[in-house]
């Protein structure tokens, strides 16, 4: 694997890497320079400073993952990248604890002056009165998001004595309690808090989350820190909030484009900044470049990372398990997808007995790979874009799960609804992990699941088999095993013929003529 790291990662990091790959870092890339350069590499390690377009991703050639040594993702295009098929993975929880620490250290530095008034006895000033500070002891600290930095800022602030409120929509009243804090909705979090400290991740919904009309609403004198993303906080409307001492200070280390240049957050005294040092220690650098490596060089051996984006995490326990199942639905799309063709506009997957308390979500992965791969080549849907692949083509996908188990201790069904009629596949796995098809439309039959195949549907009348397998004869093709079955007697037979070798399309054309054959499909699995 060829690895390009494109921005400064701690050098254990880089070590690592280099321990199962072939490692370039190249750091301060021209966008140009990076989507001439991309093309050569199957992998790419950023921070915050690579952006990584569209343009970047579509320039790529063989790139298969995108690892950031860090949380945010907002400057990696995913759904470019997923569309593409490729992973993009970070590593959360590195460098949780100095972001934490780093938010403190600002909303000590906002409280207490400490920046203005080192600055103001360096040239000279020696002036008590102008930086008097206020206490944390007895105020409120407001935190948007309570994920992993906004929860260990909080559960810390409170060892100052500040009541803590916090506001995130996603966490739930039992985890606040158990971190001895107070769920509230953001209005309350705004109106109370003496200091607002902001934590989730930029998203649409978190642009500008805080704006002029948010402001007027807080306590005169509030004091502001955003050591999350720029643009949670509208930078225009908190420039002027400090500007007009309706906010008594703020501090930034994130900026909406960094380095941040012209940026109305920059110039005021009461408004300290850093240049995104939340996660820059040595151990968090440490951390995220270890976990970033030990992921990328686990896709190299073609295993799974533990922190995609854009991917189900799936454990290495669960794979074990799943991994028959995975195996075995691949498969059947794959045949449903040779028997049917494109045009699909439905795909249902029906998981019973013991697979259904299972965690599912590969198997129906497997399985879309396996229906959409087969007619779009191989090697154009993996795990990561197999579903967004199939949502993009407008057909619905529908799971269910159910205990009925049909003489089956577990079973996957698969239906596929084309121009209305709906065609289906089931298959199990048995104790000692043995895969089957045993159910293909009516007929419940036997079909391999690896191999090449002929699957007809012929009358159910003596002297058919023997000519097609004369035909195959003739074409030198051989015949490992035969499996015919019928639903009622005088009803179409179902005839599974593994071969040895692909049976050539002039040859399927005398097997479509022999009397008695009414379809005759080449399947390769
Ligand atoms: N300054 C730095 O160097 C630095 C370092 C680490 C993390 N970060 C940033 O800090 C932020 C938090 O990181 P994290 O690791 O704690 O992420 P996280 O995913 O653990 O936490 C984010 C929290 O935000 C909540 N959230 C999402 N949308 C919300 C909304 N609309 N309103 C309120 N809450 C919402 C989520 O439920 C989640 O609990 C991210 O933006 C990350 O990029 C910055
Ligand atoms: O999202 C993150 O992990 C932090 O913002 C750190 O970014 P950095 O790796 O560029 O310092």
């Amino acid at each position: 694997m060829k690895v390009l790291v494109s921005d400064s990662l701690a050098e254990d990091g880089v070590k690592r890497l280099q321990s199962g790959a072939d490692v370039d870092v190249i750091t301060n890339l021209s966008p140009e320079e990076l989507i001439q350069k991309i093309p050569d590499y199957d992998a790419l390690v950023i921070r915050s400073g690579t952006k990584v377009t569209a343009d970047v991703i579509n320039a790529a050639k063989r790139l298969k993952v995108i690892g950031r040594a860090g949380v945010g993702i907002d400057n990696v295009d995913v759904e470019a990248a997923t569309k593409k098929g490729i992973i993009v993975l970070n590593t959360p929880g590195g460098n949780t604890i100095s972001a934490a620490e780093h938010t403190i250290a600002m909303m000590l530095a906002l409280a207490r002056n400490i920046p203005q008034a080192n600055s103001a006895l360096h040239q000279g000033e020696w002036n008590r009165k102008k930086y008097t500070g206020v206490e944390f002891f007895n105020k409120t600290l407001g935190v948007v998001g309570l994920g992993r930095v906004g929860a260990e800022v909080a559960t810390r602030m409170k060892s100052f004595g500040m009541r803590i409120l916090a506001y995130d929509p996603f966490v739930t009243e039992e985890k606040a309690q158990q971190m001895g804090l107070t769920l509230a909705n953001l209005e309350t979090v705004l109106r109370e808090g003496d200091f607002i400290t902001v934590h989730t991740p930029l998203t649409n919904e978190t642009r500008n989350l805080i704006d002029d009309d948010e402001f007027k609403i807080m306590k005169d004198g509030v004091r502001i820190v955003n050591c999350a993303r720029g643009g949670i906080i509208n930078e225009a409307a908190l420039a002027k909030a400090v500007a007009e001492g309706k906010v008594a200070g703020a501090a930034v280390d994130v900026f909406t484009k960094e380095p941040p240049t012209g940026n109305p957050l920059l110039g005021q005294e009461r408004i300290i900044t850093t240049p995104h040092l939340g996660a820059s220690t040595a151990e968090a650098q440490v951390n995220v470049a270890l976990a970033v490596a030990d992921q990328i060089l686990a896709i190299a051996k073609g295993g799974l990372p533990t922190n995609a984006i854009n991917m189900p995490a799936i454990s290495p326990e669960t794979l074990a398990v799943m991994e028959p199942y995975m195996m075995l639905a691949e498969r059947m799309g794959s045949l449903l997808g040779q028997m049917v063709g494109s045009g699909f506009e439905s795909l249902e997957l029906i998981y019973s007995g013991t697979i259904a308390e299972k965690d599912t979500r590969p198997v129906t992965i497997s399985a879309i790979r396996g229906l959409l791969g087969c007619l779009m080549g191989k090697d154009s849907i993996n795990f990561v874009n197999a579903t967004t692949t199939l949502k993009e083509m407008g057909v619905k996908l529908l799971e269910s799960k159910t205990e009925s188990i049909n003489g089956y201790s577990n079973a996957i069904t698969m239906k596929l609804t084309k121009n209305g009629v709906i065609n289906m596949v089931q298959g199990t796995v048995s104790g000692n992990k043995e895969k089957r098809i045993v159910q293909l439309d009516l007929y419940r039959t036997y079909i391999p699941t690896e191999g090449d195949m002929v699957i007809a549907v012929i009358d159910d009348k003596p002297n058919i088999i023997g000519p097609c397998c004369v035909v195959l004869g003739e074409g030198n093709i051989n015949i490992g095993s035969m499996h015919v079955g019928r639903m009622d007697e005088g009803q179409p037979q179902l005839m599974v013929l593994s071969v040895d070798q692909m049976v050539p399309d002039d040859l399927m054309k005398r097997l479509l003529q022999v009397p008695g054959v009414k379809s005759a499909k080449m399947v390769e699995l």
